[in-house]
């Protein structure tokens, strides 16, 4: 099965023309203002315009409102909507409000924590496995923190998923080997600081990708 994968929080054009050169298959702008990868309204309309119609733009959110989200789909052209730190019923009525495919992030540290990804059967489209990031932590996600990829060997996937959580070119083949994810989503590692991309890491990355 061949691999694809999302590059997350771009903020600039030259990273992003990178992800679209390198074959991403998805791109991911956050709207979360605590984030050092927020985009405002109109850098979102800047870098959605630049994609291309085969390479889908995934909108990040945090237990987002209505308004956050109408702003979000109209400036950044969103084709889906990746949902953290979301209830399983809000996630649904933002499916049936928008009509945008739907990603539930699933935050992991123990085996436990999986439990939550049935809970989104028929309210998401999709399911991030991400890391789970510290207690207190400003961010529930971009933070380059992995889980233990064993955790999902055997597991019943109740939807179509995907990995996420501390992946990087090196550690990219044993993460995919274990979990056998077909879609991959990064962000700290292919940034040289937090938020700050770097073209050649998002290069070294897809190249990666493609190797497998
Ligand atoms: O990236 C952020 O700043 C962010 C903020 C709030 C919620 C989610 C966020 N990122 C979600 C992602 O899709 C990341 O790509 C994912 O957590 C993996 O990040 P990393 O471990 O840094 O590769």
């Amino acid at each position: 099965m061949p691999v694809t994968a999302k590059i997350c929080g771009l903020s600039t054009p030259e990273t992003l023309d990178a992800a679209i050169a390198g074959s991403a298959s998805h791109v991911g702008f956050v709207f979360f203002p605590p984030s050092p990868r927020n985009l405002s309204r109109e850098r979102a309309a800047q870098l959605a315009a630049r994609v291309p119609g085969h390479v889908r733009r995934v909108g990040v959110f945090v237990d987002p409102d209505d308004a956050t989200v109408e702003s979000a789909l109209d400036a950044g052209l969103l084709d889906a909507l990746q949902l953290h730190d979301t209830a399983p019923a809000r996630a649904a009525a933002i499916k049936a409000k928008t009509g945008r495919e739907i990603w539930a992030a699933v935050a992991v540290r123990t085996a436990a924590d999986l439990a939550a990804a049935v809970t989104f059967a028929g309210a998401a489209d999709r399911i991030l496995y991400d890391a789970k990031t510290p207690p207190g932590a400003a961010l529930p996600g971009g933070m380059g923190v992995r889980f233990d990829w064993t955790l999902l060997e055997g597991f019943r996937h109740p939807l179509p998923w995907a990995l996420s959580g501390g992946l990087d070119p090196v550690n990219l083949r044993e993460a995919v080997t274990r979990t056998g994810a077909t879609l991959v989503d990064v962000s700290s590692g292919v940034e040289i600081s937090p938020g700050i991309k770097d073209a050649g890491k998002i290069a070294a990355f897809l190249a990666a990708v493609a190797s497998l």
